[in-house]
């Protein structure tokens, strides 16, 4: 199966990257940036084309294999990059997910999981819905049994502006299956993720 933006709920069409960087320079000159220098003169092209890159996810191949060896102990992928931005201010968060599964019939290829979470943090979001998002979606299409996600993201609307909390990070997670209702589990999974047994 291909997963596209749509597959993750994304129906956003494709950016008008001429109306953005159009809307840009509309947008700096009332902000009383100077477009004039020639240094300047393609900024509002460049603004446009680094925001549709942020908000416009990579499809992939959703590619599994049977679990023949019966393997049903915590898989997981650490320390995996996210870079999303916020739908309040349009300004990026970054930090790392760690996501892991527990397998049931099948298993997933290991760089399948970075790419469910670049797909779902390619678009405006929040990080509670993110981490959300994520875990929901691979518990309908892997049916394994647990799911576990948590994601540490530095807010820059948070650290470089308004409340100027530099160094200060966000931390949410979504449990689900047997990493939820197991304490055992879900200790193991927290400590892997680094967040100590709780
Ligand atoms: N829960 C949640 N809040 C977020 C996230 N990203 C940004 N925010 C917050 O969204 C809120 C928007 O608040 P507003 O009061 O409308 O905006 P603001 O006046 O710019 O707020 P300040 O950032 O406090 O200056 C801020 O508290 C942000 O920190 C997120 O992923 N999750
Ligand atoms: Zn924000």
């Amino acid at each position: 199966m291909t997963v596209t933006a749509k597959h993750v709920g994304n129906t956003r069409p494709a950016p008008d990257l001429a109306t953005a960087t159009a809307a840009a320079a509309t947008f700096l000159d009332a902000l009383g940036v100077d477009l004039s220098p020639e240094s300047l003169q393609e900024t509002p092209a460049r603004m446009a084309r680094a925001y549709a890159d942020l908000l416009t996810a990579r499809e992939f191949k959703l590619t599994t294999f049977d679990n023949d060896e019966g393997y049903d102990e915590l898989v997981m992928a650490r320390n995996i990059p996210i870079r999303s931005v916020c739908e309040h201010h349009l300004l990026p968060f970054i930090g790392v997910a760690h996501v892991g599964y527990l397998p049931a019939a099948r298993i997933l290829g290991l760089s399948k999981l970075a790419r469910v979470v670049e797909m779902f943090a390619h678009g405006t979001q929040v990080q509670e819905r993110l981490t959300k998002q994520i875990a929901d979606w691979l518990i309908k299409e892997l049916e394994p049994n647990g799911v576990g996600v948590v994601i540490e993201a530095e807010h820059l609307c948070m650290t470089l502006r308004g409340v100027q909390a530099v160094g200060a990070n966000t931390i949410t997670s979504s449990m689900l299956g047997v990493l939820r209702d197991d304490a055992r589990s879900r200790g193991e999974f927290l400590a892997a993720a680094g967040l100590g047994g709780r």
